[in-house]
């Protein structure tokens, strides 16, 4: 990956845990440390109750974490002095939701829901300038500049979620958190919101954290992938890898329970169960992500290293046979 590109978010021992009235604390993010590159889409996944929403609030810094930084941009987004680097920074991350029916304000009409961050950061000179810019970012989504005048309930989930995408661009960001931003759509419209976000990540520069549980539309979309487990970063690596070429079970568990169409992969697919008891580190030998192949980490001690190595070498080698394989059918 692009080792020489600028680090957008570096996530460093990130740590938030939640007071919930038992005598332990929650840890819903247990010491995550991962970067961002400016232009890349990173990919979060994991089962629900993971942490992965936790972690996007996190970023955007919706709480104060518990214990460990947020770099944005260079800045320690717990640190920011003035106001005009405050309002600087929620101008340049915003966050596109999971559920296009609550998080559009169902009394405003979308001129009005798209122009909110336009009037927060007074990027429109005058009313012209500011139905202007609507009418283009509508166009930009794929929706009507005639829509601006109507409300949330008159579309369909898919319309609103460009809505959502067209509110968060209409501010110019740097980067943008998608938490699920397709799990509540239709299966049949899934692949235009995602197709949507590549466009628009393309024309405009655009960083992603693209949070989602299903593993098969993340590696569609990624450029890396981040594997998350009860608050840890189990495993981090280039998207194709990290699916292809799993190296910590949990990750080959969760490949393994994503239904694939196609009768011959089904009729050979063999649902791999994990034992999250392999994951008690209560023996006190420190874990943390180590880098098993260039650009491929795994949290694990120190002395497990070897074997996932020699995991990573067994798994090359069988996507080699795997690739000849391939080669010759072709040729026949
Ligand atoms: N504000 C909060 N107060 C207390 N506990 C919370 C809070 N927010 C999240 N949690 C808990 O933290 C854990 C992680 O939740 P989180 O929503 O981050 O997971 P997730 O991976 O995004 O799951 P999902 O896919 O269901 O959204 C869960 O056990 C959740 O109940």
């Amino acid at each position: 990956m692009p080792e020489q590109k600028k680090k957008l978010l570096q996530v460093k021992h990130l740590k938030q845990y939640f007071n919930v009235g038992k005598p332990d604390e929650l840890h819903a993010v247990d010491d995550m440390t991962f970067d961002i590159y400016e232009g890349e889409t990173f990919g979060l996944v994991g089962e629900s109750g993971s942490g992965k929403t936790t972690t996007g609030r996190a970023i955007i810094h919706l709480y104060e974490p518990t214990d460990g930084e947020i770099i944005f941009n260079g800045k320690d987004v717990s640190q920011l002095k003035s106001r005009k680097e405050r309002l600087e920074f929620t101008r340049e991350m915003q966050m596109i939701f999971q559920d296009p029916y609550a998080s559009l304000n169902p009394r405003m009409t979308v001129r009005d829901i798209i122009a909110e961050g336009i009037d927060i950061h007074h990027l429109a000179k005058n009313e012209q300038e500011r139905n202007d810019r609507v009418a283009e970012l509508l166009d930009t989504v794929g929706l009507n500049k005639d829509h601006a005048s109507r409300y949330p309930h008159e579309f369909s989930g898919g319309q609103r979620q460009r809505i959502g995408i067209a509110r968060a661009l209409a501010v110019d960001p740097k980067f943008i958190i998608a938490d699920e931003p397709i799990s509540a759509l239709d299966v049949s419209i899934q692949a235009q919101v995602v197709n949507l976000l590549k466009d628009l990540q393309e024309k405009h520069g655009l960083t992603y954290l693209f949070i989602a549980h299903d593993l098969s539309m993340v590696k569609y979309i990624s450029d890396r992938i981040g594997v998350m487990h009860y608050g840890k970063l189990l495993e981090v690596g280039p998207a194709d890898e990290v699916y292809t070429q799993p190296l910590h079970d949990y990750t080959a568990s969760l490949i393994s329970a994503v239904p694939v169409p196609d009768p011959e992969f089904e009729r050979n697919r063999r649902q791999i169960p994990y034992d999250a008891a392999a994951e008690d580190e209560s023996d006190g030998v420190p874990r943390k992500l180590h880098e098993i192949t260039p650009g491929h980490f795994v949290r694990c001690t120190e002395a497990e290293v070897p074997m996932y190595k020699e995991r990573a070498a067994e798994n090359a080698k069988k996507a080699q046979a795997q690739a000849a394989e391939r080669a010759e059918l072709i040729e026949d």
